[in-house]
């Protein structure tokens, strides 16, 4: 999906919420454990019930590479069954030398038909043109993540006097551009995004942590939203575990609703 249709998704649902389907086969409803495949049967009624709330949904990998070559069906099979106008993303975090990352280009985007992977910058330019170069395909790079070990390296400052994240985004927004590159601002760091978007203006952000983590949807929206939105605020674990029992995805679509009319609010508001 390009950046007009994400844009004009955004505008139509009134929504910039990305739904985390970190679906644990620990954590799924226990009535689903009888189907043939939980987890995929777990995603479908997640994606039946809240679909109209969201643009994107976020298919966090390590939840089906965990659980081998049934975790990969479940993960194929959610991809295939999601509407062709969803922003679907693979939350893989991959990054290698050139030659290695041109074959994760292919698995996510040409294999499994993603819009976007979440990429590491840390082994730098070569590691990520391989996801560029692929037409109508986004590359989410990991810039001021929404954990504590964010601390560690990503708030280290250079001999320049700059964090290592500002250097991240102030190089990498020339590999390549606000239509094919977006980056990951976890939303327990709101207040670096006014100091992140003198860097990047227009790019797009995947801000994950609202909800289990703590974010604050309202302070982010303030701190991030543009003219154009550009914005995909996640949450995962508050939507889809709303309720661990046979109401659970009537309980999903109840918080992805909630969180969709706040959205609408913060839309109105930036016009
Ligand atoms: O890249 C990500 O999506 C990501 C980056 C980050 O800084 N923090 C972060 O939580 N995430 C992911 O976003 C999701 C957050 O899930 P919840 O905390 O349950 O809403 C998980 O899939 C995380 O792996």
């Amino acid at each position: 999906m390009n950046r007009t249709k994400l844009i004009s998704q955004i505008k139509a649902k009134e929504s910039y919420l990305c739904i985390g389907l970190d679906s644990d086969i620990t954590k799924i409803p226990a009535h689903l454990l009888n189907a043939q495949d939980p987890i995929f049967e777990f995603n479908k009624q997640i994606i039946d019930a809240t679909e109209k709330y969201a643009v994107s949904y976020k298919i966090n990998t390590a939840f089906y590479e965990a659980l081998g070559t049934k975790g990969w069906e479940s993960l194929q099979k959610t991809i295939d069954y999601l509407p062709k106008d969803i922003f679907i993303i693979a939350d893989a975090k991959r990054g290698d030398i050139g030659n290695t990352s041109s074959q994760y280009a292919k698995a996510f985007f040409e294999n499994l038909n993603c819009d976007a992977v979440t990429v590491a910058p840390y082994m730098g330019e070569d590691s990520v043109k391989p996801f560029l170069e692929i037409k109508d395909k986004w590359t989410i790079l990991l810039a001021l993540t929404s954990n504590s070990g964010a601390q560690d390296f990503e708030m280290l400052e250079l001999k320049n006097g700059k964090k290592v994240y500002e250097e991240v985004l102030e190089k990498s927004q020339n590999w390549g551009t606000d239509e094919n590159l977006m980056y990951v601002v976890g939303a327990t760091k709101a207040e670096y995004i006014e100091n992140i978007r003198k860097i990047i203006p227009n790019h797009f952000l995947l801000v994950p942590g609202v909800g289990a983590q703590g974010g604050n949807l309202a302070e982010v929206s303030k701190a991030g939203m543009t003219k154009e939105c550009g914005l995909l605020i996640n949450s995962s674990r508050q939507i889809i575990y709303a309720s661990k029992d046979k109401d659970f995805a009537e309980m999903a679509a109840k918080k992805a609703q909630e969180i969709q009319q706040e959205m609408a609010i913060q839309l109105s508001v930036t016009k």
